[in-house]
């Protein structure tokens, strides 16, 4: 031992050592096989050549390595003196797992190269293979992120939720939005995923590798507005930066630039706004030069544009200019049907991270039904996140979970409704009836076989029943 790590073997192994070394090795590996410096073979044992498909060892002997196994590396480890321990190399479509390494003479001299190989196939080596191939799809995931993240962007289409013919509907049109470089208008109340819908659109566009920039016309003061969209050259008023500072449309420049609440831009900037679009160029506050700009515009609002141009306080030309391709995105309450995976969906998202076990019941999402969603899938979210926050039965949310955290303001006014007249039992058994079935097909999103099943009825009996209701 003492001698292995002397000094006489510093450099690495020399050839005694090696053949010390060689029957442990040839007989726990699948084969073994010596170079010179020459890089031709020296000797090789029985097994890696019947590995090899030759019927004689003796017939490699003296042959350059390269010739036999055409994928090794061992001219390499010869010629760099740096072992290679593990590597996987095919030969006749079998993947080896190899090592190989080199070795001295007695002054440090390479004198030549040994391999094994470990495994000759990789059945041994599966869990490992696995958990390198899982490592690896996470960091292409994590990868495809970043790039997501640089380029201004968190949303692709599969983000926008919903299975009702009206969200398959907007999932069409954003798909074609996405494969023409037209501009959109995107038409829908707060929460409803117009932001996500935009980004979904440029991440899926021909502009993805492109930076998408957002600007919020609402947030932003009137009187910054201009320098915000089209930048500021230094000194331009006073006060203004020493330094340029570029607006929204050349930090766009290549990509998409997002405005949203559109309908919000004072009237002299939609003017502005207008010229840009239709040039393709813009003036920097403060200068006297054009500025080339290549930008898809994608605009969003919640106000009722068409109103505002009757009165005035939108430009008909800029809305005919923004409104290519319109994608009206339908209010919540217009698409319950979409509650059950919306809530999947959002529930995951919110649990993600935090440990948190998050379901509801088929009760809980007829409960949400109940109520008519002004905020939106946003207020759905928050809604759901304040249940799971409260709930105390390890956080399946059913009904009474959901009653507790929602607001009563905007419930559908049931108690507020003019007083019916006393109708006959029958009647009105039959109207609570239908509203029964009606609430556990939403609940089981049209799942008759479910819906029977939380109706404590046969799904024949279910059957009669729509029957006779259609
Ligand atoms: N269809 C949807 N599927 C999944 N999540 C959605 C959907 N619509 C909205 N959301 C979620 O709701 C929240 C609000 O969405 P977003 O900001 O896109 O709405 P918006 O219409 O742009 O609202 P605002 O007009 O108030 O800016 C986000 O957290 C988003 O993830």
């Amino acid at each position: 031992m003492t001698q292995l790590f002397g000094e006489r073997h510093r450099r690495g192994l020399t050839r005694d050592l090696v053949e010390a070394l060689f029957p442990m090795f040839e007989e726990a590996s699948a084969g073994a096989i010596a170079v010179d410096r020459d890089t031709r073979i020296t000797w090789i044992n029985q097994s890696y050549s019947q590995l090899l498909g030759l019927r004689d060892p003796g017939e490699a002997l003296g042959r350059p390595v390269k010739s036999v196994i055409p994928h090794t590396r061992m001219p390499e480890v010869v010629q760099t003196g740096k072992p290679l321990l593990l590597d996987i190399m095919e030969y006749n479509r079998q993947q080896l797992v190899v090592t190989r390494l080199p070795f001295y003479d007695d002054e440090g001299h390479i004198v030549g190269a040994v391999a094994f190989v470990l495994y000759d196939d990789l059945q041994p080596l599966t869990p490992l293979v696995s958990k390198f191939r899982r490592l690896h799809q996470d960091l292409a995931a994590a990868r495809k992120a970043l790039a997501r993240k640089a380029r201004g962007t968190r949303y692709s289409l599969g983000d926008f939720v919903g299975a009702s013919p009206a969200a398959l509907e907007v999932k069409r049109r954003a798909r074609l939005a996405a494969g023409r470089d037209m501009p959109v208008l995107l038409l829908g109340e707060t929460g409803t995923g117009k932001e996500v819908l935009a980004q979904a659109i440029h991440a899926a566009s021909g502009r993805a590798d492109k930076p998408f920039v957002g600007v919020n016309v609402a947030a932003v003061p009137d009187n910054l507005l201009e320098a915000e969209f089209f930048g500021v050259v230094p000194g331009a008023y006073t006060g203004a930066d020493r330094r340029a500072r570029e607006g929204k449309f050349q930090l766009a420049n290549g990509g998409t630039l997002f405005l949203d609440e559109v309908g919000d831009m004072p009237l002299p900037l939609q003017a502005k706004l207008l010229r840009a679009l239709q040039e393709g160029e813009i003036e920097p506050l403060g200068s006297n030069k054009v500025v080339p700009v290549d930008v898809r515009v994608i605009a969003a609002t919640s106000r009722n544009l068409e109103a505002m141009i009757a009165d005035g306080s939108f430009r008909s030309d800029l809305y005919y200019r923004l409104n290519v391709l319109e994608i009206p995105i339908p209010p919540l309450r217009d698409r319950l049907a979409d509650l059950g995976v919306l809530c999947e969906a959002l529930l995951e998202e919110i649990c993600v991270g935090s440990g948190l076990r998050g379901e509801i019941s088929d009760t809980g999402v007829a409960a949400l039904g109940s109520y008519d969603w002004p905020g939106n899938v946003r207020e759905l979210r928050n809604v759901l996140e304040r249940a799971l926050t409260m709930s105390e039965d390890g956080g399946v949310l059913d009904a009474d979970a959901i009653f507790k955290v929602l607001p009563r303001q905007g419930s559908r006014p049931v108690a507020t409704q003019p007083p019916r007249p006393v109708r006959p039992l029958a009647q009105t058994l039959a109207e609570a009836e239908a509203h029964a079935i009606e609430e556990a097909l939403l609940a089981t999103r049209g799942n008759r076989t479910r819906a029977a099943r939380l109706l404590g009825i046969s799904r024949s009996v279910l059957y009669e029943k729509l029957a006779r209701l259609s």
